[in-house]
């Protein structure tokens, strides 16, 4: 397991290379390693022996590549899955106009403190990107896994999920906003 790049490191403020395709071993074993983390640190017992922070996205500059490239492992209820990809080259072509929030605010494996506030994404977006084959995808996503791939699309661009939090009322959310549990 790579250990994850921390706030700080320049290489989460820049905007991440395109990937060229046919895809390099080296970027089919990155792809492979992102969604590996993301299955061993939701499992319970290999998350402890691997002191591992749980994580439902990750993106490639969290482990050092500035490349475009992130893995998404979203659990549904009773052990389903909502949305799991390796996302390459994404991008949002269209979003709601009404706004979303994870309740609990939102964490990041490379933002060691806490930032407390709501988060304010898209409710519903629509990501066209590539997948391990290279072939294009068009996907809409609303709730959960939208803000997911919302978070790990902004890493690609050198945001972090705090610049999305209001200084002074971060708590505040608009009327029409919806706030997901
Ligand atoms: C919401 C949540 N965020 C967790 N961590 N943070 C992350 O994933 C960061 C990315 C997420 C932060 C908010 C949106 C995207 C990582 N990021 O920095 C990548 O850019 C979780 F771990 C988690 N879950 C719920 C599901 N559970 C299933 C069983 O296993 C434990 C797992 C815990 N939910
Ligand atoms: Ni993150």
């Amino acid at each position: 397991m790579k250990d994850i790049t921390r706030d700080g490191d320049p290489i989460l403020r820049a905007r991440a290379k395109k990937v060229a395709f046919p895809l390099s071993d080296k970027d089919k074993q990155l792809a492979h390693d992102l969604m590996e983390y993301l299955v061993v640190s939701q499992d319970e017992e290999e998350n402890k022996k691997y002191h591992l922070r749980p994580g439902v996205g990750l993106a490639a500059p969290q482990v050092g590549v500035s490349e475009c490239m992130a893995a998404v492992l979203v659990p549904g209820p009773d052990d389903t899955i909502l949305f799991k990809e390796v996302l390459v080259n994404p991008v949002i072509i269209s979003n709601s106009v009404q706004d979303a929030a994870l309740s609990e605010g939102e964490g990041c494996l490379s933002v060691d403190n806490d930032v407390e506030g709501y988060v304010v994404r898209h409710d519903r977006v629509t990501i066209r990107y590539q997948n391990l084959e290279g072939e294009t995808k068009k996907v809409r996503l609303k709730n959960y896994p939208a803000i997911v791939c919302q978070h790990e699309i902004d890493h690609l661009n050198g945001i972090l999920f705090y610049d999305h939090i209001n200084k002074k009322t971060p708590f505040k959310m608009d009327p029409e906003g919806i706030l997901i549990d």
